[in-house]
Formats: C-alpha cells, sequence, structure tokens
C-alpha cells in the first residue's frame, strides 16, 4: 500500500522522489536511556518517525515511507527476501519513483543487501542503511546515516551501481561489504576490495564500480517464486567432524558451503561425507571462514574430481545466497561455478 507523503508540502519541482522502506533494527531501535548503545530493542520506531525526526530531509527529496517489516534482522527470513525483492521490483518499474532506500538491521543487511542485488530488475538506485547505535543513544549514527542514504538513493550517481550499502559516510557495493565489528560505528567494510565512495556535505562521491554483474545484469528472477532452495552453512574448525553437514544434508540441503579453513581447506575426515553429500546431489561450495582472499579453484582440494564449486571471494553467507538463487537456474557445478565468476 502506498502511504502520504512524510512532508506536509506538495512534492518539490526538481526533487527526485525517493521511497523510503522501513524493516526494523537498530535504526529503528530504543534505548532505556541515551548511553544505553547494547541491550536495547531493536525495531521499535516506525520508518515514519524516523523520517519526520529528521525535516532536513525536505530539501533532498520527495519522500513516500512503507513499513514493511519490523524485525530484527538476525530473525529476516527467506520469505521476507522474496516479499521485499518482489516490492522493490514493483516500486522501481512505476516511473515517478526515482530511488529506493531500504532502513534495516545490520547484523544480515548484507545477506539482503546481496539478494537484493542479484534480484532487483532495475538499474535506478537502491539504497540500504542501518546503524550501530539506537535512535535515542548519544551520537545516534542512525538520523545521518538515513540522510545520506536518501541523498545517494536520489542522486544520479547512484543510477546503475548495483544495491548499494550506505554508512558511516562510506559508499559499498552490496556485493563486497560485511560486517566487521559487532558495536563500532565503522563496523561496515568493503574489506580488500574498498569502498566505492563516500556522501560528504550534500555530495556523493563515486570513485570505482564492481566489475561483477548485477541487478538488470543477473540472469535471476524472483517474481513468481514463493521459496528458495535450501542451503545451509557448514563451519570449519580443528578437529570437526560432519554432525552438523549429516543434519543439514537429511533436514533436505539442496546446497552446502563448506566454510573452511584458510583458502577453504577441507578436513580429511570431511571428504566422504562432503562426497556422500554430492553423490546425493547436494551441490558442494567450498568457502572460506578468514573473510578475505579467492578460494582457488584445485588449490586446497580437488575440485574438478570433487565435483565441488569454489565461493571466489564471496564470504559464506553471500555464497549462500548466490547458491540459493543458483538452484533456482541449474543443478550443474559447472554452471553454478561459471555464476560464482560472474555475480
Ligand atoms: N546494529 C544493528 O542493527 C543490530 C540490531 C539487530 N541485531 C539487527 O540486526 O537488526
Amino acid at each position: 500500500q502506498e502511504l502520504q507523503p512524510v512532508s506536509a508540502e506538495s512534492p518539490t519541482q526538481g526533487l527526485p522522489n525517493v521511497t523510503v522502506l522501513g524493516t526494523g533494527g537498530t535504526i529503528a531501535g530504543t534505548g532505556a536511556n541515551r548511553t544505553a548503545m547494547v541491550g536495547y530493542k531493536a525495531a521499535t520506531v516506525a520508518i515514519d518517525t524516523l523520517i519526520a525526526s529528521i525535516p532536513e530531509l525536505n530539501k533532498v527529496a520527495n519522500i513516500k515511507t512503507e513499513q514493511i517489516f519490523q524485525v530484527a534482522s538476525e530473525s529476516m527470513t527467506v520469505d521476507q527476501w522474496l516479499k521485499l525483492a518482489k516490492r522493490v521490483n514493483v516500486l522501481l518499474a512505476q516511473p515517478h519513483v526515482d530511488g529506493i532506500v531500504i532502513t534495516h538491521g545490520t547484523d544480515t543487511i548484507e545477506e539482503t543487501a546481496y539478494f537484493l542485488d542479484l534480484t532487483v530488475k532495475s538499474h535506478k538506485p537502491v539504497v540500504m542503511v542501518g546503524a550501530m547505535r539506537p535512535s535515542n543513544a548519544l551520537s545516534a549514527d542512525g538520523p545521518l546515516n538515513l540522510y545520506n542514504a536518501v541523498l545517494l538513493a536520489g542522486s544520479k550517481e547512484a543510477i546503475g551501481k548495483g544495491v548499494l550499502v550506505a554508512l558511516n559516510d562510506q559508499i559499498n557495493a552490496a556485493r563486497d561489504v560485511t560486517k566487521t565489528n559487532t558495536s563500532t560505528t565503522d563496523a561496515f567494510k568493503s574489506t580488500e576490495l574498498g569502498v566505492l565512495g563516500y556522501v560528504q556535505g550534500r555530495k556523493v562521491y563515486f570513485y570505482r564500480q564492481s566489475t561483477r554483474k548485477n541487478t538488470l545484469d543477473t540472469e535471476f528472477d524472483i517474481s513468481n517464486l514463493a521459496v528458495l532452495p535450501r542451503v545451509d552453512i557448514v563451519y570449519g574448525y580443528a578437529d570437526m567432524d560432519s554432525a552438523a553437514l549429516d543434519g543439514q544434508v537429511a533436514a533436505g540441503a539442496k546446497g552446502i558451503i563448506h566454510a573452511g579453513v584458510g583458502n577453504g581447506s577441507v578436513a580429511a575426515q570431511m571428504k566422504v561425507p562432503l562426497l556422500a553429500a554430492r553423490k546425493k546431489g547436494v551441490i558442494i561450495v567450498r568457502a572460506s571462514r578468514v573473510g578475505q582472499g579467492i578460494v582457488a579453484r584445485n588449490g586446497e582440494a580437488s575440485d574438478d574430481a570433487l565435483d565441488f564449486v569454489v565461493a571466489d571471494t564471496l564470504n559464506a553467507q553471500k555464497a549462500r545466497v548466490l547458491l540459493m538463487l543458483g538452484l533456482t537456474r541449474t543443478t550443474s557445478p559447472q554452471e553454478i561455478q561459471r555464476m560464482f565468476y560472474t555475480y
């Protein structure tokens, strides 16, 4: 449903039309007092209220809001990813919508962002934003993050850049950004691949763009999907065993991301259980728990012989997103490997 513009004024000519979708998170959180940086309650404040608290936005965009969900993002579901992507696609198909901002909890913002990066069918800006401090905290980071996100979503510069994640004055590509700190306001980094740019002083600055395909250039279409194939993650550690893997396969996993140690290494005792899963048709993707760098094909495992896929530079949680979408198109490991080198 469409809500009324927050601004009492009629839409200002010349300003971009930005729709802000609220999904919850700390940016919409409240603490018991202004110093409650932990132990606060996420997802309590309505998106209308957050926008109304930043009157400066009236000079930046004509804003409409929709409260899509009100959740802490550790509880975000695949069903919600699908609903969100479908709503974004409906909105962006409307000529009067210039860009979208999505407020989101920071715990899984990178997963939702990469999912949208692969499933949004538009070159119009989609900017995801969150906060590390609740809305009523001392030095709350949400208001400026949100202001910058609306500015970015209404900018010509952000067109065709894929889904963006903007916090702490920095613009990140959905594919490359990850949460690197449990609590500080500089938690979001595009690790070694680097930020795309900055929002500073009411201006948007871009310096680079990902070479990986996104949005209109992907092969994924979720418009008629109600569910996605189940994909689980197995975490690597010294002296691990296959209990988690076996349970996930028994639960019906169609794909497994093996977040191995180092360069995606597979422990000797994991080879037989992983091969047994593969023989049942489960796609095995070798990722790494390290968080940076390429997992090399036929490096720490004979992927050709084992019929495994490698995750390239995607972390395990993003490899899971891509594999879920890949499995909607094919069950061929070769085809899925191609996707991991394309997106
Ligand atoms: N900083 C945050 O947004 C974390 C709050 C909550 N765990 C969430 O992800 O929604």
